[in-house]
C-alpha cells in the first residue's frame, strides 16, 4: 500500500525514533506509552516511517528528534513530540528578529536531561569562560554559539573567537580524541560524562519531553488529540487522596489538599466527620500524607488516576 497517497484529510503527527535502529530512542518508547493511553491504535510495519492511525484521522510519521522541529516549523507536520532542548537548537537558527512556527502546547515530563558545558575533570580548564577562544564539539551548534556569543559578548554578524564543531553522537569522545577542549552535551544521570572523565561547568538549557504544534495548524482533531494527551500527563502526575476527618479540621486539611480546583467533600454517617478526595501531585504524597495525619485525618488512601480530562 502507498501510505503517502493516504495521507489526504488526516492531522500528520511527528513522533521522535532513534537514529540507529538497535538502540530505543531515548523518547520512543514513553512516547508509544502515551500514544496507547490516548487510545491512538496504529500498526507501524518494519521499516516503514508512517503509521495510518486505524481509529482516527491521524497519521504517525516517525523523524529524528533533531528533526521534528523543522517539519512542524515549516509546517509539513501539524504536531510533534521532541525535546525542549531541540526546539531551542531550531530557534536558535533562525535569523534575528524571526519568531518560530513551533509551539509548546504541553510539557511531557518525561526526557529530562540538561544540555551542559563540559571539560576534562583533571585540567586547568575551571568555567566555560575559560573555553574562550578554543575548540568545542557539541550536537547543538545554534545553542552553542549563541551561548559563546554570549560569554564573548560580540555583537551578532561579529566572528567568534570559540571555535564550535559540530558532530553527530558521541560527542563525549571528542576531549579525550584531541579534537576538542570542551564538549557541549546532554547529561542525565551522568554516567556518560563521568566514563568519558568530564565534569559539568555550565548549563545551556534544561529540558524535558515536550508536545509541539505548527503554529498555523489548527483543528478539531488537533485539539482532540492535545486534551487527551493533556489527560494523560495529568493523571500521571496526579494521585487521587482520600481521607476521613473531623469536621472542624475540614478548614486546616483543605490548605494541605486543595485539590486542582478544590477538594470534594462527603458528610459520613459518623456525627462531625466528612470524607475528602483530593487530587495531589505524586511527587508530594508522602509529605502530605503525614501533615494529614498531624491535623488529625485518618483513613488515608491513595489511588493511581487512570486518566482524567478538564478540557
Ligand atoms: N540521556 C538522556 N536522558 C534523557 N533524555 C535524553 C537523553 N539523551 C537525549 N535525551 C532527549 O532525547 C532527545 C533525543 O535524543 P537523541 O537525538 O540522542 O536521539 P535518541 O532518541 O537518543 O536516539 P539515538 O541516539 O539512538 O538516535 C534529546 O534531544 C533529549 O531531549
Ligand atoms: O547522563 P547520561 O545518563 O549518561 O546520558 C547522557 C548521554 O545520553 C545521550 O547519548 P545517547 O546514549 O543517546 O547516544 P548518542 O550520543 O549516540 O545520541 C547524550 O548525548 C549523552 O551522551
Ligand atoms: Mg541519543
Amino acid at each position: 500500500m502507498d501510505l503517502v497517497n493516504h495521507l489526504e484529510g488526516r492531522l500528520l503527527f511527528a513522533v521522535p525514533k532513534s537514529k540507529s535502529p538497535p538502540n530505543q530512542g531515548r523518547l520512543q518508547q514513553a512516547t508509544l506509552d502515551l500514544l496507547s493511553g490516548c487510545d491512538v491504535q496504529f500498526r507501524r510495519e518494519t521499516r516503514l516511517d508512517i503509521a495510518l492511525v486505524k481509529n482516527l484521522p491521524i497519521a504517525l510519521i516517525f523523524l529524528p528528534a533533531a528533526d521534528i522541529p523543522t517539519f512542524v516549523g515549516e509546517g509539513r507536520v501539524d504536531l510533534g513530540i521532541t525535546g525542549r532542548d531541540q526546539v531551542a537548537e531550531h530557534d536558535a537558527t533562525l535569523p534575528a528578529g524571526e519568531s518560530s512556527n513551533v509551539e509548546e502546547i504541553l510539557d511531557l515530563g518525561f526526557g529530562a536531561c540538561k544540555l551542559q558545558v563540559q571539560v576534562p575533570e583533571k585540567g586547568e580548564l575551571k568555567e566555560a569562560k575559560d573555553l574562550v577562544g578554543r575548540n568545542v564539539v557539541t550536537s547543538f551548534t545554534a545553542l552553542t554559539e549563541a551561548f559563546f556569543r554570549n560569554l564573548e559578548g560580540a555583537e551578532a554578524g561579529q566572528k567568534l573567537t570559540t571555535k564550535i564543531k559540530y558532530v553527530g553522537g558521541s560527542v563525549e569522545a571528542a576531549c579525550a580524541l584531541g579534537v576538542a577542549d570542551g564538549i557541549v552535551d546532554l547529561v542525565e544521570s551522568g554516567e556518560t560524562m563521568k566514563a568519558a572523565g568530564l565534569k559539568a561547568i555550565d548549563t545551556v538549557v534544561s529540558s524535558t519531553a515536550v508536545l509541539v504544534k505548527s503554529r498555523k495548524a489548527n483543528s478539531d482533531i488537533l485539539a482532540l488529540l492535545a486534551s487527551r494527551l493533556r489527560g494523560v500527563i495529568t493523571a500521571q502526575k496526579f494521585v487521587l487522596c482520600q481521607y476521613n476527618i473531623p469536621r472542624e479540621q475540614l478548614s486546616v486539611a483543605s490548605k494541605i489538599t486543595p485539590g486542582k480546583r478544590a477538594p470534594t467533600i462527603t458528610a459520613l454517617e459518623e456525627e462531625g466527620w466528612v470524607a475528602v478526595s483530593s487530587m495531589v501531585e505524586k511527587k508530594r504524597i508522602a509529605t502530605v500524607m503525614d501533615e494529614l495525619i498531624k491535623v488529625g485525618a485518618s483513613d488515608i488512601l491513595v489511588m493511581n488516576i487512570a486518566n482524567s480530562r478538564t478540557d
